[in-house]
């Protein structure tokens, strides 16, 4: 559906309009173009033409896309692609130079009681050593005044039920991260962030989250997480945005992705993600697999 009025958001255009040739993903025809209409109404994530460096390195260059309600929004791209610096620019802990990131229509630093609106993991959680997991819950609500009758709620829910009266110094990486999530749920907000949640879990872990992260989008809530494991984001994501280079490469749903990648001679999931990522390094630096040979 076209937008009702111009969209406000700057930058928004700003990828098409700087392309020479045809962009990264056009062949397989997954960029969803206007964000525009999702910022002006919806609880979701909507991110327009962010453009940030780092001294010499431009470490995103027009990163558009959004986050629907109900859905988990997997980000994956390889390393050095963008994904937690767009995250950090979300959140407000990062400024950029051109473009803008609303939740809800708003900017993190717009949010009146941002942690009802939106909780974030993008470090695994660093408590006090020597205070336990469940008292770092209720220090976390008693000093942002949050509801302390959600502790044990969101114990349960990031399953630290056994390890939560334990001292968090002892905590492995897969616990620590299970309390940054309990951390991160405690607002029960309807937009959840989470940066490489995968990270320092077990297979059972795995399973336990993929399973946490699609209850979480049965509630209504937009989940966006980041992710190298292609192969867990197929499982679990709805939707796909690829980083590549500081932009969206592609934004496409999962079955979109899976129908790109039968109709390529039995390419699976992982080739058109490995393909879209070196097309993305071609289409910056004007050269092709070929010419490098
Ligand atoms: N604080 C910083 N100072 C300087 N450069 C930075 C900083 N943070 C990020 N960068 C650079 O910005 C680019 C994007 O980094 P970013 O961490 O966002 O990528 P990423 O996709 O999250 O990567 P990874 O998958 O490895 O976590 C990289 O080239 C990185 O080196």
């Amino acid at each position: 559906m076209p937008c009702v009025r111009p969209c406000q958001i700057p930058g928004s255009s700003r990828v098409a309009a700087a392309a020479t040739g045809p962009e990264p993903g056009a062949a397989y025809n997954l960029r969803h173009e206007s964000n525009c209409e999702l910022a002006l109404s919806a609880p979701g994530i909507v991110v327009a033409g962010l453009r940030k460096r780092y001294g010499t390195v431009l470490a995103l260059d027009g990163m558009s896309f959004s986050v629907r309600p109900g859905q988990v929004t997997g980000f994956v791209g390889p390393n050095g692609a963008g994904k937690s610096t767009t995250m950090r620019v979300i959140l407000g802990l990062d400024a950029v130079e051109e473009g803008t990131a609303l939740i809800g229509g708003l900017p993190y630093r717009g949010l009146r009681h941002p942690l009802h609106h939106v909780g974030s993991l993008l470090d695994a959680a660093a408590p006090h050593p020597g205070r336990s997991g469940r008292n770092h819950l209720l220090w976390l609500a008693h000093s942002q005044g949050l509801d302390v009758r959600r502790v044990d709620r969101v114990i349960e829910q990031a399953g630290l039920a056994p390890a939560a009266r334990r001292k968090a110094g002892g905590y492995s990486l897969g616990m620590r991260q299970r309390l940054g999530i309990a951390a991160a749920l405690l607002g029960d907000p309807p937009v959840v962030l989470l940066d490489e949640p995968f990270n320092g879990m077990d297979p059972d872990g795995i399973v336990w989250m993929r399973g946490l992260l699609r209850s979480l989008a049965s509630e209504g809530r937009a989940v966006l997480v980041s992710s190298h494991l292609m192969g867990e984001m197929q499982h679990t994501a709805d939707h796909l945005v690829v980083a590549g280079r500081g932009r969206a490469i592609a934004d496409a749903s999962v079955a979109e992705l899976i129908a790109a990648a039968s109709r390529g001679n039995g390419a699976t999931l992982e080739d058109v993600y490995l393909r879209l990522t070196r097309e993305a390094v071609e289409f910056r630096t004007g050269t092709s697999t070929e010419d490098r040979k």
